[in-house]
């Protein structure tokens, strides 16, 4: 049986405001620990910068920004590398497990403990209305936090090595997400979110 007759299905977790889903694994071909060391090689890493209040800031993290059009982020402009045969071979695997199109990828490399990603909205008006995003995570294990604008309500997923998270409907117009720092020693994580930009 060929993998990707039976991707799996995604299970929605119970959101207001909002529409989440999981899936435990995302079936390919390679390991998880083959796609880890693959794109942790294969990737231009970056330390970027960001303007926050106008006040410039390293990044607390590495990123690395994959696709078919450039995009703002934070007041960057990043232009996108050209797409990878493995990143293409995942894209397409994550299209048909959320039965979307996606044009462009973020990669973000958590190297310990300390690299963290502050709250935000993934709210850009390129993203459309209501954006579609679908979050792949490799090797260690970091809490992804939600938390609802008005009433501060709070989730915490654990984002397992493989697993792929879908958030979309009104989740960005509603909630924020993150990932924290950690007083406890980690180890390195990725995190790809794909996205669709207008
Ligand atoms: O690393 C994560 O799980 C979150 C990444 C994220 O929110 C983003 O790239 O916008
Ligand atoms: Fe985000």
């Amino acid at each position: 049986m060929d993998l990707f007759d039976n991707p799996g299905t995604l299970a929605a977790i119970p959101i207001e405001d909002g529409a989440l889903a999981l899936l435990a694994q995302l079936p390919l071909p390679l390991s998880n620990a083959d796609v880890f060391a693959q794109l942790l090689a294969q990737t231009p890493w970056r330390e970027e910068s960001v303007v926050v209040y106008g006040k410039r800031h390293l990044q607390p993290r590495l990123s690395a920004w994959y696709g078919d059009a450039s995009y703002t982020y934070s007041g960057l402009r990043l232009a996108p590398l050209p797409w990878t045969a493995l990143l293409l071979e995942i894209r397409a695997a994550v299209e048909t497990v959320c039965g979307q199109r996606f044009n462009s990828v973020l990669l973000n490399r958590y190297r310990n403990e300390r690299d963290s990603m502050g709250m935000h909205s993934d709210d850009e008006p390129e993203l459309g209305a209501e954006p579609v995003i679908a979050s792949l995570s490799y090797g260690t294990t970091r809490t992804f936090i939600l938390r609802h604008k008005r009433n501060k309500q709070t989730l915490r997923l654990p984002l397992e090595d493989g697993s792929l998270l879908l958030m979309s409907g009104q989740l960005q117009r509603h909630w924020v997400h993150g990932i924290n720092k950690s007083t406890r020693p980690l180890g390195e994580r990725l995190n790809l979110t794909f996205r669709y930009i207008a």
